[in-house]
């Protein structure tokens, strides 16, 4: 340091380089500033004596469990469900460990917080609320450096990402670089619902712009102020992105698309999923959760799902992914080829039923199912002629089957299946109540965003929750167990399998058809045995030999948010 560098900022001058430096081994302060190791006031008095912590923190030693209490405590203090949700992103950056003891713990009162609706309004309002990046940000300007941004991420040993570009997020739509909450929300579940091991974890935002003028006229918007790339230009940076992710983490990293526009979500999907360990949530794992539910419900409606009229309101990525998925299943199960079985299910988009007559004017996702029938505009027009027995919502849009339109449903069938899967509750096609009351009491209801029970002529009915929530991280934990290279469609259908099975008779003589997510490590070692079972069977599996016992070593492969001891 040269005669007149210091002065009182901080003892450098302003123009002064500084190396920021800091030491390998976390002791004292840092110890207490590392989020990996940090247990706060769980350091025993041993601990304290051999890492320095002896001054820096108050005299008293908690065990987890009281760490775990006193912050239940504070959380359930605050009303506003976006208080909540700093309090865990705080937490989650503070102490790891605590806060996915926290969310494995309380997981069904949590899970609204850290994921749907919650973290819908904390995209919306992402640039006020945030603090300290999380994932990692790959924008237009890094084109020609992804694998150099990449190996900025402190971790190198990385199992799952989970990217988005922002552009559909939940049903709130273009929230450009604010989608960010979506791959941390979905990671953090695969640790605490899957058991993978966080900083196996990599959220990724790729950045490509925004349409969303709101944002773009925000002085504080965090992301490039520009209008979207389309086209070439997107296509080479998601490729670059893609090939960058192989090279660095190699053959098995199993890269989640999450909420893009169905534009590019399919495209990406085709793209990759004969090269990379790819999988699409919006499209494949909605279709497996979907699918499981109707398995189970199948008990409830009786007959077998070729027995069933389906309809959607909604014929994008969720809507034709859990049609294609179903038509697969009512294939393998009659024989029937999946053409045929196709002829089962309807979809209505913004502009009414899909119909031959349409067929110049649809994209390529949506050709398959628009089927002989005269035009029919209207949802409530397309419920009475084509008389589905189940109603799926997935539309992004709320409160669109009426009261007429559940009237409609529950004048033709005796139970009929209503599913409200749009995120977040805003968007959700009816609340539960309304389904229940509308229904008289006989809907079977689901919803993508959780509803409280509905009490009905003093009966108690519990909603369904059908999010891929329940899907992805066992199905991720299974990819990732047998080291599969590949995702096949019967990995799904195995999945669906595999969260049907754990359905209880308990939960059908309640009118439940998915099971309790207080279960759900349980449930997600259930779907990883399925998935890797099947992906065994399909010779996708590459850790050999095959474990005899897959649901131990599902369980035995799981990430315990409990303190260890230091040494
Ligand atoms: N519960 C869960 O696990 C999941 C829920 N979702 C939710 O599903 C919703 C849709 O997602 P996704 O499929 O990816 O979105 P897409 O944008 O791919 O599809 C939306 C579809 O809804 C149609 N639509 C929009 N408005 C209307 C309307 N007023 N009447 C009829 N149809 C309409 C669109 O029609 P058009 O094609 O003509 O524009 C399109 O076909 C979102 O809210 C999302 O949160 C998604 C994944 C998982
Ligand atoms: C749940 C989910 O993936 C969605 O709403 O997009
Ligand atoms: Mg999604």
């Amino acid at each position: 340091m040269g005669d007149g560098a210091v002065d009182d900022n901080g003892g450098f001058a302003v123009d002064q380089l500084v190396t920021p430096w800091n030491l390998s081994i976390s002791s004292g302060h840092n110890l207490l500033r590392d989020p990996h190791h940090n247990k706060g006031l769980a350091f025993t008095e041993r601990e304290r004596d051999a890492h320095y912590l002896h001054g820096l923190l108050p005299p008293t030693v908690f065990t987890q469990e009281l760490q775990e209490k006193k912050v239940m405590h504070l959380i359930r203090q605050y009303e506003v469900p976006l208080q909540r949700y700093i309090a865990m992103i705080d937490l989650q950056e503070r102490n790891e460990r605590l806060f996915y003891k926290l969310l494995v713990d309380h997981v069904e009162e949590l899970l609204p917080v850290v994921y749907t609706p919650t973290v819908g309004e904390a995209c919306q309002k992402f640039g006020s609320i945030f603090r300290r990046p999380q994932g990692l940000y790959i924008s237009l300007k890094d084109k020609g450096q992804v694998l150099e941004v990449l190996r900025n991420w402190p971790q190198r040993f990385i199992q799952v990402i989970v990217v988005t570009d922002g552009e559909r997020i939940l049903g709130l739509g273009d929230l450009g670089c604010q989608g960010m909450g979506i791959p941390v929300g979905k990671l953090s579940l695969y640790t605490a619902l899957g058991g993978v091991r966080p900083s196996a974890c990599l959220p990724i935002t790729i950045d490509v712009g925004t349409n969303n003028e709101k944002l773009l006229n925000d002085e504080f918007y965090i992301g490039l102020k520009q209008h979207r790339a389309r086209g070439e230009e997107y296509a080479e940076l998601l490729e670059e992105f893609m090939t960058a992710v192989k090279r660095h983490y190699g053959e098995k990293i199993l890269v989640q698309f999450e909420d893009f526009a169905n534009h590019n979500a399919f495209e990406l999907l085709h793209k990759y999923r004969n090269t990379h360990l790819v999988f699409n949530d919006d499209i494949q794992g909605t279709a497996s959760v979907v699918l499981a539910g109707l398995l189970s419900g199948l008990k409830l409606l009786g007959g077998t799902l070729s027995d069933h009229t389906f309809l959607f309101l909604g014929a994008g990525e969720a809507g034709t992914g859990i049609a294609e998925l179903i038509a697969l299943q009512i294939s393998k199960q009659t024989g029937v080829n999946v053409e045929e079985a196709r002829k089962k299910i309807w979809l209505v988009d913004s502009k009414g039923l899909l119909v031959s007559s349409r067929k110049e004017t649809l994209p390529h996702f949506k050709l398959p199912w628009a089927h002989e029938h005269e035009p029919v505009n209207s949802l409530l027009d397309a419920v009475k002629e084509i008389k589905p027995t189940v109603l799926i919502g997935t539309s992004g849009v709320g409160r669109q089957f009426t009261q007429e339109v559940v009237e409609t449903m529950s004048s033709n069938n005796e139970k009929p299946l209503i599913m409200a899967l749009s995120n977040p509750t805003s968007q959700a096609e009816c609340t539960a109540e309304e389904a229940y009351t509308w229904s008289q009491g006989r809907a079977i209801f689901a919803s993508g965003s959780p509803f409280d029970p509905v009490t009905y002529e003093d009966k108690v009915f519990v909603p369904g929750q059908a999010n891929n929530a329940y899907i992805f991280p066992g199905f991720g934990l299974g990819l990732i167990m047998c080291g599969a290279t590949r995702v096949h469609d019967d990995l799904l259908l195995a999945a669906s399998e595999g969260l049907a099975s754990q359905v209880t008779d308990e939960n059908f003589a309640k009118g439940i058809i998915y099971p309790p997510y207080s279960c759900i490590r349980t449930i997600s070692a259930h779907i990883a045995a399925s998935v890797a079972a099947k992906a065994y069977e399909l010779d996708l599996a590459s850790v050999l030999p095959r474990p005899n016992d897959l649901v131990k070593f599902a369980e035995s492969c799981m990430y315990s948010p409990t303190y260890p001891n230091y040494r």
